[in-house]
């Protein structure tokens, strides 16, 4: 008989939030050419990470995040969230936040928050209850009655962000969702993110061109090649948290940037 030594003890581990991106590809199939916007692209993200991606413009960084949000489907390749594929969107799977915030301007804050769930048919009082919870979470609490056009762009991003947290998925994806804001609101946002990734423990992918956003907000950096886009390197940023202002101008901020910025010299 085996010694009880020898047996390796099942472990359960959870896999909620884990995603796994394995040997994909994607090419948009148009009237004049093929456009291959991807290939063999694999990595993963352990539950709970904060990851940017990162690389020249068209390298495909949105197709992938539509790919992990269930918008599109890979050529080639599979995508598992929380350890399952994700064929179409799931809601109570995966959060989108995009560049713009596309908020229906005929809704208040709180009735978009809640428009996820009203297409499920929640009831209005469990609606009510999760997008005052989620607004709360942004910091918009008491703003739940206000229309789009009496919110600054920041705001209306955070409503964007409570949306997506709505169905309280244990991923959110972010496209860029700062990009439109000034550079104070922008560093505000940030640190605002950070905060409720902190207190929720979401996966985060966001995808970004700044690549001072990247290193401030990462657990790790993917920076992919020009298109067809491939993974070329994956750096971890050993930066302690909470991130602070005075850490953008130390050697290890410093060092971090320059090495993903050679990349993205390299393939433009
Ligand atoms: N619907 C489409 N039909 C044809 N080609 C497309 C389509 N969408 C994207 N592409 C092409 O696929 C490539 C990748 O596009 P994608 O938007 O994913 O790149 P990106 O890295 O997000 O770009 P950016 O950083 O400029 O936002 C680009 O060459 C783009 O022109």
């Amino acid at each position: 008989m085996q010694p009880l030594a020898n047996i390796t003890p099942l472990k359960l581990v959870s896999r909620a939030g884990a995603i796994q991106v394995d040997g994909v590809g994607h090419t948009y199939r148009t009237s004049g050419q093929d456009v291959v916007a991807l290939s063999d692209v694999s990595f993963e993200v352990k539950p709970g990470r904060f990851v940017v991606l990162v690389g020249p413009s068209g390298c495909g960084k949105s197709s992938l995040l539509m790919m992990m949000a269930g918008l599109r489907r890979p050529t080639s390749g599979t995508i598992l969230i929380s350890g399952a594929p994700i064929d179409v969107p799931d809601p109570n799977r995966v959060g989108v936040v995009f560049q713009e915030p596309s908020l229906f301007p005929w809704l208040t804050a709180e009735e978009n928050v809640e428009f996820p769930l009203t297409l499920r048919g929640v009831a209005r009082k469990e609606r009510r209850a999760k997008a005052q919870e989620a607004l709360q979470l942004v910091g918009l609490d008491g703003f739940g009655t206000r229309h789009p056009h009496e919110l600054s762009g920041g705001m209306k991003q955070r409503v964007s962000i409570a949306r997506g947290l709505v169905q309280d998925p244990p991923v959110l994806l972010m496209d860029e969702p700062f990009a439109a804001l000034d550079e104070q609101t922008r560093m505000t946002m940030g640190d605002e993110l950070l905060r409720i990734w902190a207190a929720t423990g979401k996966t985060i992918v966001f995808v970004t061109h700044s690549l001072t956003e990247a290193v401030y907000l990462a657990d790790e950096v993917v920076v992919m090649s020009a298109r067809p886009g491939r993974i070329v390197d994956r750096l971890e940023v050993a930066l302690p948290r909470p991130r602070t202002f005075e850490m953008l101008s130390g050697d290890t901020f410093g060092s971090l940037r320059d090495r993903i910025w050679r990349h993205i010299r390299k393939s433009a």
